[in-house]
């Protein structure tokens, strides 16, 4: 198995230095490459993401990220938006995994939470992340920002059909979440979209929430989701808010899939690279080393990934309300699993 990996900037650094220990100990003699890029090679080169850097990544069976983004240093957009976002354009990851699962005796604010287990779906090559938009009289009293949300059938058809087959996998609920009742030409596409696709699963259910409103339930009543398809933008804010009620931002992972299999995915913590702890040894590398386990199921390693999730929850579910050490977990989960 040939693994790109990309630690990044931050705890993103940190995180991925755990999350390797947990895949050294598991899965012995995967060939990995450390690519350099993140804000230390901007500010060294002028690069963000070149053509080889591309070429060269899609080489390997899959990417392990950390996070990219370093707010002290490097103006904010020009990393996300000049490499990480490129990437995920390039390698066409239209599918961001999200799951959110709430391990038994892991941290919740939530007071009574029932049983949380559900994925995000998010579009991940359009809407308002494709930089299609600008700016005039910038500085002025005048000026006018503009973004706009590219949403195409294509790429909303992929990824809706990607979510009915995954609800179906589960427990047979797909929840589209959007804002149909004000963005009437994306969300009317999003809309018709999973009502055309929806007879070919006539045994999933499907149901319907406004962003605005699914916030609420995700607090109030996380149960009831199973399967969210969503855009872009949305389902960033989302799965950072099931992070906060499955046990923390910590512990989110995610995986960016090309689900046509022709390029490799890309897996890495729903969190960026924390500035204000980063350097630190507090990151808890929970979110990195469970992106590992969706990147083991990915490739097809399930009972690999069974023993990573397994071993996290028992680390979870014995772990007190003090500070977290980022070295502490990982020796945990390696020693967990006999490493
Ligand atoms: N995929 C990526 O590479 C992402 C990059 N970013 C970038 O990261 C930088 C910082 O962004 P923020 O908005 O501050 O989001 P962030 O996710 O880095 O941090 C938000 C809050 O969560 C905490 N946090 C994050 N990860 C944690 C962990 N593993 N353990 C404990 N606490 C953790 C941080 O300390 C902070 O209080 C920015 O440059 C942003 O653009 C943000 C999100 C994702
Ligand atoms: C640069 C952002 C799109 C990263 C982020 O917040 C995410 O993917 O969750
Ligand atoms: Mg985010």
């Amino acid at each position: 198995m040939k693994l790109a990996v990309i630690p990044g900037d931050g705890i993103g650094v940190e995180v991925t230095a755990e999350a390797i220990r947990v895949l050294d100990a598991l899965v012995p003699g995967v060939e990995k490459t450390e690519y350099d890029l993140g804000a230390r090679r901007y500010l060294r080169t002028g690069e963000t993401l070149t053509d080889a850097d591309v070429e060269s990544l899609k080489s390997h069976d899959a990417i392990l990220l950390g996070a990219i983004g370093d707010p002290r240093s490097v103006p904010a957009g020009v990393l996300e938006r000049g490499m990480l976002l490129p990437l995920r354009f390039a390698l066409d990851h239209h599918v961001n995994l999200r799951p959110s699962r709430l391990y038994p005796g892991s941290a919740t604010p939530l007071k009574n939470p029932g049983e949380i287990d559900f994925v995000v779906v998010r579009e991940g090559t359009e809407g308002l992340y494709t930089g299609n938009g600008g700016a005039i009289r910038v500085g002025t009293p005048q000026e006018i920002g503009t973004e706009t949300s590219v949403n195409t059938r294509f790429g909303v058809e992929r990824v809706v059909r990607d979510a009915f087959d995954r609800a179906r996998a589960r427990r047979g609920k797909l929840t589209l979440v959007h804002k149909t009742n004000v963005l009437v030409n994306a969300g009317g596409l999003w809309q018709r979209t999973v009502d055309e696709v929806a007879p070919e699963f006539a045994d999933v259910e499907v149901d319907y929430c406004h962003i605005d409103a699914a916030t609420i339930y995700m607090v109030t009543e996380p149960s009831r989701f199973d399967v969210i398809v969503t855009d872009n933008l949305f389902g960033d804010i989302i799965t950072d808010l099931a992070a906060a009620v499955t046990g923390g931002i910590g512990t989110a992972a995610s995986g960016n899939i090309d689900a046509s299999g022709t390029n490799p995915s890309m897996f890495e913590p729903v969190h960026g690279s924390a500035p204000d702890i980063a350097g630190q040894g507090k990151a808890d590398p929970t979110a990195a080393i469970l992106s590992v386990a969706l990147m083991l199921r990915h490739l097809g390693k399930a009972a690999e990934a069974d023993r990573v999730e397994a071993a996290v929850e028992a680390d979870l579910g014995s772990r007190g309300d003090g500070p977290v050490s980022t070295s502490e977990v990982g020796n945990r989960i390696v020693a967990a699993l006999g490493g």
